[in-house]
């Protein structure tokens, strides 16, 4: 087991670029191999999660070629997909299961989807609930709850569906079973989930309907091939953002960062928290907007985190939970239950970990309450092999007093290769 060991920065410097959108990389792939014509995709996270989605098509037998910048994928239409001859391996990614099972529900084969120890501990009955009301004959574990799911796709019919939480990846896998179903496909979620997948629809041609609390569509629609540029990954700025803001005298320039209104969450929590973060050069690419971020140092002060904002930085409360470690007063997290059922439950994990670094966490079933340390202490912290939560343990290092080690650090090549050598670099000692 690899693990890595941080010291204390004096400041933090640079003009970096993160790595590629996680969830625009998985949908590129996806629907550039559903779509008529050849995708061209440029910064394409070459992570294991969007590596797993990328390998599963190849098996399904779309021709994806990677000359090392560009990703080429030669989709061959709504119906171009075959068989595959053995299981789909989604690795640690809850995005390529859920989108998956939507997607394999209403084709004309059988196929079987499994993962890695954690991915196969997650809840899939939220899409195969609504996935079964469809039509759909899914198999599982545990009654349908987990994974491996055996999927015998066939006909399918749209339904009117309102899911009781708010997620992208529910949203999505009825979105692609919609696009094979008979009529249209509505969902309603409680507040706005990123929303990737209806962008990228209609920038391959489709015609969505989004409206205040769903998204309709309607079944037989042809996608047709359109080059995607994916931005940076605004969830792997964060770490940076945060690095910067806990240490004194930081000043850091990332460029290309996606700022999609459903992904923001991050920027308003933070600026509510007085950060000095600063939107510079904001433009369009590929139907999703972008900046760069010029982030400095700020003293941060606590602030209730709750509601609307919640599904909008979903994946970044471990970073989240390290800025309040060193904010002034209590930070109250609220309506995050979400938290519990990801690669790990994040709550929990962040609650044991900067426990060891001296800061004080109470936690709630549906999120925590952490009160600022003024400073944190170098502990062994652990990874429950889980990429964010080993990510924000390092960013805490850089503000703690000696050493922090965090073990099981393989995890981080899920969603950020290179992190370790792009916080090495902009650490100044
Ligand atoms: O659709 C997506 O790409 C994602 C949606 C979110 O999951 P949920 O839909 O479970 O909230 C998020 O946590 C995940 O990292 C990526
Ligand atoms: C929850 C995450 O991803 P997934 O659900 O795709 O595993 C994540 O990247 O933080």
């Amino acid at each position: 087991m690899q693990s890595f060991t941080v010291q204390c920065a004096k400041t933090v410097r640079g003009d970096i670029t993160v790595p590629g959108d996680k969830s625009i990389s998985h949908r590129s792939i996806m629907f550039g191999s559903l779509a008529t014509g050849t995708t061209k995709v440029t910064g394409f996270l070459r992570g294991e999660d969007a590596l797993a989605t990328l390998e599963a098509f190849r098996a399904m037998g779309i021709q994806i070629d990677d000359d090392g910048s560009t990703i080429t994928i030669h989709g061959k239409g709504l119906h171009g997909l075959s068989e595959p001859s053995d299981v789909l391996d989604c690795g640690n990614s809850g995005t390529s299961m859920r989108l998956l099972t939507g997607l394999l529900a209403g084709q004309g084969f059988f196929s079987v989807l499994t993962g890695d120890k954690y991915l196969r501990a997650r809840p899939m009955k939220r899409v195969v609930g609504p996935l079964t009301k469809m039509g759909a004959r899914i198999l599982g574990r545990d009654g349908g709850e987990k994974a491996p799911l055996a999927i015998q796709g066939g006909k399918l019919t749209g339904i009117e569906y309102t899911s009781p939480v708010s997620s992208a990846q529910v949203k999505s896998a009825l979105m692609l079973a919609g696009l094979y179903a008979e009529g249209t496909t509505t969902i309603y979620e409680p507040h706005l989930s990123r929303d990737h997948s209806e962008r990228m629809l209609r920038h391959f041609g489709a015609h969505i309907e989004s409206f205040e609390g769903g998204v309709r569509l309607t079944g037989g629609v042809d996608l047709k091939a359109a080059d995607i540029a994916v931005p940076a990954d605004i969830s792997s700025a964060a770490f940076f953002m945060v690095a910067a803001l806990i240490v004194p005298g930081s000043e850091l320039l990332i460029r290309n960062v996606g700022v999609n209104p459903t992904r923001t969450g991050i920027l308003d929590i933070l600026k509510a928290m007085g950060a000095d973060i600063a939107l510079e050069n904001e433009r369009e690419q590929s139907g999703e907007p972008v900046a760069d971020l010029r982030v400095r140092h700020s003293q941060l002060k606590a602030i209730e985190i709750s509601g609307e904002v919640v599904p909008r930085a979903i994946d970044e409360f471990p970073v989240i939970c390290v800025a309040a470690a060193l904010a002034e007063g209590t930070t109250r997290v609220k309506d995050a239950a979400e938290l519990r059922v990801k690669e790990t439950d994040r709550i929990a994990a962040m609650a044991k970990n900067l426990a060891k670094a001296g800061v004080g966490i109470v936690e709630t079933p549906d999120g925590m309450e952490i009160t600022g340390a003024g400073k944190l202490a170098g502990c062994q912290a652990e990874s429950f092999g889980d990429h964010r939560i080993a990510m924000s343990m390092l960013v805490a290092g850089l503000a703690a007093g000696g050493a922090t080690t965090v073990d099981d650090t393989e995890c981080i090549a899920t969603s950020f290769p290179g992190f370790l050598d792009l916080l090495t670099e902009v650490a100044v000692r």
